[in-house]
């Protein structure tokens, strides 16, 4: 095993090097002796940064590249935030290890107000999720939603030019930035429901791979797997594939899963919300129940109807 060595393929934001460093450390913790190291990648979503993510195709973008390096056997692993992987895998690729999660929720940002509640009618708010707008649109119809993409650095200092009066970051992200500072308020689940995996890192690797499997092993975190896989399995029922105006938080009680999810029109004029509790055991059943009653609830055509309009030309 001494000799063995785990290459991780990951992008060169400095978000996805801490991610890929964090993995690189706790495997090199749990093994001492074996070789760790990075394989930094440019992925096409790295490339295209000014356009919205939905209309260039969604999440998959920042996955495509380092997957084929793992096929190609260029790398060995892809360390991923969960909310930006996508559903469906590359045949002899998947997703084996969750660790345990950060905080999830999404976090206020601004230089001038404190909270949500504090910002003037007819501010100016910046971001690019669907999800994010959705749920802002509908308790505030007065903001102005404008996107704001690129990495977090770059997104704090277009709200620093003045650009926006506040922006909407996941707290994670923030913290693992060393950026925690920046937060001014953190929004519950009942103003924001996160979105599916925030806050958690996954690691994908090829399946016949046994050997990287072992080793990761140690590095999954049982609670956070089972909110994920509700979260998930929500997410994959709706087949919400690529960036979609979707909520699905799970929250883990001793044995008791309770899921919360949500889809909404983005300009907040619609929302179907539901939740479900159960054994922990039927986290993915959960997830597909909760989906096909949001379903039946009028998401089909909400969702049907943020498809058209971001369809490829
Ligand atoms: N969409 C980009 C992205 N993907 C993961 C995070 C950080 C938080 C996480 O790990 O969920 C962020 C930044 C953000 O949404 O503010």
């Amino acid at each position: 095993m001494l000799d063995k060595i785990i290459r991780i393929a990951t992008r060169q934001s400095p978000l996805a090097l801490w991610q890929a460093q964090y993995v690189q450390t706790r495997l090199m913790a749990c093994h001492p002796g074996l070789q760790v190291e990075l394989v930094p990648m440019v992925t096409k979503g790295d490339i295209i940064l000014d356009t919205p993510l939905a209309k260039v195709g969604g999440k998959g973008l920042f996955v495509k590249e380092l997957e084929l390096a793992m096929l190609d056997g260029r790398a060995d692993i892809a360390v991923h935030s969960m909310k930006d992987v996508p559903v469906e895998f590359p045949e002899g690729l998947g997703l084996v290890t969750i660790c345990e999660r950060e905080d999830p929720r999404d976090a206020f940002v601004s230089n001038h107000y404190a909270s949500l509640a504090d910002l003037p009618h007819g501010s100016i708010v910046g971001t690019s999720s669907l999800r994010r707008q959705c749920q802002l649109r509908q308790k505030r119809p007065d903001l102005q939603i404008r996107d704001l993409r690129g990495n977090v650095g770059t997104r704090l200092s277009k709200l620093d030019n003045g650009e926006y009066d506040a922006i909407i970051l996941a707290v994670a992200g923030l913290k693992r930035l060393g950026l925690e500072d920046r937060i001014r308020a953190a929004l519950t689940p009942e103003e924001c429901l996160p979105a599916v995996g925030q806050g958690a890192v996954g690691i994908e690797c090829r399946l016949d791979d046994q050997i990287t499997r072992d080793l990761l092993a140690p590095l999954a975190h049982r609670e956070t797997t089972l909110r994920v896989q509700a979260e998930r399995a929500m997410n994959m029922r709706l087949e919400g594939g690529c960036q979609v105006p979707i909520g699905s938080y799970a929250e883990l009680e001793g044995n008791e899963l309770w899921l919360r999810a949500l889809v909404g029109a983005p300009d907040g004029s619609q929302m179907v919300c539901g939740e479900r509790r159960g054994p922990s055991e039927n986290a993915e059943s959960m997830g597909v129940d909760l989906a096909e009653e949001l379903l039946a609830n009028g998401a089909r055509e909400i969702l049907h109807e943020v498809y058209q309009g971001n369809a490829p030309k």
